[in-house]
């Protein structure tokens, strides 16, 4: 199976997780695209949707879903994201596609995060993916070099020969060659830095189902 035939077989998954007559919250990237794409057949289904990125919102409204401001909604049974790496416990690297910080937020929203993901992101140790931090750019070489205490090689993430700029208008400081033995505390820690907006560890709150995409059929992890 190709990694696209998993991704598709967690997205389809994912669909009965979705809450008739309520809001669902989206995340973003290629399995969250997926996702969409399989919500769109029952979208007279649900009340309506709430994203984690501006990509997601067009992505949603092309396919003719209503997408909410979250500051309109005061219930969310599920948010269902994909993820770039996640532990048998449910801690989870996000922000591979720059979109932690609404990631975040929606989740925080939500009663139940779904984690949709191909098997190889299934890890024993977060840190093999670089970890994305959002940061305000006037902080930029402030967070770098308190990074670099903490953890080691923070680098600028660049796209086009430019500092990649968010959708919230800031930039994303990536972090290689970490092995996290304790995912909430780094979190905790890196939170700490003044200028950080967010880390895209999802550990204080991570992931309550991961739908894992294997060759064996889809695994149901409960965490
Ligand atoms: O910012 C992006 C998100 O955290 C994605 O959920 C994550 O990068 C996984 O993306 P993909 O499904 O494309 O591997």
């Amino acid at each position: 199976m190709t990694q696209d035939e998993l991704k598709l077989a967690v997205a389809q998954a994912a669909i009965s997780y979705v809450v008739e007559g309520e809001i669902v919250g989206v995340g973003t990237g290629s399995t969250a695209n997926f996702f969409i794409d399989e919500l769109a057949k029952i979208k007279h289904k649900i009340k309506a949707a709430v994203a984690s990125s501006e990509a997601t919102a067009a992505r949603l409204r092309g396919h003719g879903i209503e997408v909410l401001d979250l500051n309109d909604v005061t219930s969310m049974p599920v948010y269902i994201d994909g993820a770039d790496e996640i532990t048998a416990s449910g801690a989870m690297i996000k922000g591979g596609g720059a979109a932690l910080t609404r990631e975040k937020i929606v989740a925080s929203v939500a009663k139940q995060f779904i984690c949709i993901a191909d098997g190889s992101k299934l890890v024993e140790k977060l840190g093999g993916f670089p970890l994305p931090v959002e940061v305000i750019p006037m902080a930029r070489e402030s967070v770098i070099r308190a990074l670099n205490d903490i953890a080691g090689d923070a680098r600028l993430r660049m796209k086009d020969g430019q500092a990649l700029i968010t959708d919230n208008g800031n930039v994303i400081v990536d972090v290689h060659g970490l092995q996290i033995e304790d995912p909430q505390e780094l979190e905790r820690k890196i939170n700490n830095i003044v200028g950080v907006v967010t880390v895209g560890l999802f550990a204080q709150q991570g992931a309550n189902v991961c739908l894992l995409g294997t060759p064996d059929g889809v695994k149901t992890l409960t965490f």
